[in-house]
């Protein structure tokens, strides 16, 4: 049989007009994952080409920094700014000129003592760039310098719009989708159904566990629990992680049913890599804040739109959120799940994770003053 081309109604393979901003941003992540560079385009025009420094090697690093013909910078996050002794609001460019590989690791992201010269502050551009390293799990310390349309070193390079990464993080809202649920034997728990969704950037696999039958006519106990490999899965006696899962699900059988999401975010969103750079200046002296802080991240990276997302996708919107984290209750509010109430969710207190447990009360706001108390 001939199809007339003209009037067969074939679906788009790809969307009119090319890529979407989330998939710009995959795009890009995954260009500075393997260390090579990356476009990021103005409203004006004006054109940026950045290089991570965590994934770059030297021959890349002086490669890029030949294509700028050495007007090249570090751009550093507002907080790794505040470590070097800089109040840089929208963050800290540090001129690279002459400046070499192992140097420039030292001022992106290592302990130590600096020598300045001159830096300015950052802006826009910039600050995309640090963004789209942490999509991509890399430190946030980035290679820059502005580039011209008909620079040939960047003809091949990948490219993303200014306000992508908040478009995709905004359009991927809605596209949380079941791909498959099934019973898995847990230990100690009557019943417990895995539900896997996939959707957000890089479209992810994402957890959650539905315990008992949970009763939708009241607040569904829930806890939202981010990912820590070291403490859910092998036991590290540094956090209370392994025990707020374990107990979380038990609670939730004991409430008669409830929902645990299982967030992929190590490391408070900034992944093992980082988390474990961080362990090991903690292991210095430097408490869970200030590690981070060396590194360029804030207090806590974390964004719960996935568990709202999830949580909507299995119809429940009252919660009794089990949580010592107050903002984790604000968050997921502002993602529009109505928190009616906190359950706290304590794990023992022990010699390695008390001064890990006190920073978190004293300086991230957790409820955590029954454990030192009692
Ligand atoms: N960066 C960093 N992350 C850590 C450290 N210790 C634990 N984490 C991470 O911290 C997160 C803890 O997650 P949760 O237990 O869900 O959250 P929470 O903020 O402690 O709040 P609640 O447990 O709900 O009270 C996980 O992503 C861990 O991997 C650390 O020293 N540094
Ligand atoms: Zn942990």
């Amino acid at each position: 049989m001939m199809i007339n081309a003209k009037t067969a109604a074939t679906p788009a393979l790809l969307p009119a007009g090319g890529s979407t901003a989330a998939i710009r941003c995959e795009r890009a992540a995954a260009e500075l994952r393997y260390g090579r560079p990356v476009l990021i385009r103005g409203n004006d025009g004006a054109t940026l080409a950045a290089l991570a420094l965590d994934a770059a090697d030297r021959a890349a690093y002086e490669a890029f920094g030949a294509a700028l013909g050495d007007r090249h910078d570090l751009f550093l996050t507002p907080t790794r700014a505040a470590v070097l002794g800089l109040t840089a609001p929208t963050g800290a460019l540090l001129p690279l000129g002459g400046i070499g590989f192992a140097e420039a690791c030292h001022l992106g992201y290592l302990r130590g003592a600096f020598r300045l010269r001159d830096w300015r502050e950052g802006g826009p551009l910039e600050s995309e760039a640090a963004l789209a390293a942490r999509l991509a799990l890399l430190l946030p310390a980035v290679v820059c310098g502005r580039v011209t349309a008909d620079n040939p070193a960047f003809a091949d390079a990948v490219s993303l719009e200014l306000g992508d990464l908040d478009a995709a993080n905004l359009a991927n809202l809605g596209r949380f989708e079941v791909v498959a649920r099934t019973e898995v034997p847990l230990k100690g728990i009557e019943s417990a159904e895995f539900v896997i969704f996939r959707g957000g950037l890089a479209q992810r696999d994402q957890v959650a566990i539905v315990v008992g039958d949970p009763d939708r006519s009241r607040p569904v106990p829930v806890r939202v629990h981010s990912s820590c490999i070291t403490g859910d899965l092998f036991g590290s006696l540094k956090c209370d992680c392994g025990d707020q899962l374990r107990g979380g699900l038990k609670t939730l059988e004991e409430r008669g049913g409830g929902v645990l999401i299982y967030l992929d975010q190590e490391g408070r969103g900034t992944g093992i890599a980082a988390k474990m750079r961080a362990y090991g200046m903690q292991g210095e002296g430097l408490d869970t804040i200030d590690a981070d802080a060396q590194l360029g991240f804030g207090a806590d990276e974390r964004r719960y739109e996935a568990a709202a997302a999830m949580l909507s996708g299995l119809d429940i919107n009252r919660v009794d959120l089990l949580t010592n984290n107050p903002l984790k209750v604000a968050y997921l509010r502002a993602c529009g799940i109505d928190v009616v109430s906190r359950t706290p969710v304590l794990g023992p207190l022990t010699a390695q994770n008390t001064g890990y447990l006190r920073t978190k009360s004293r300086r991230g706001g957790h409820m955590l003053d029954q454990l030192f108390e009692g």
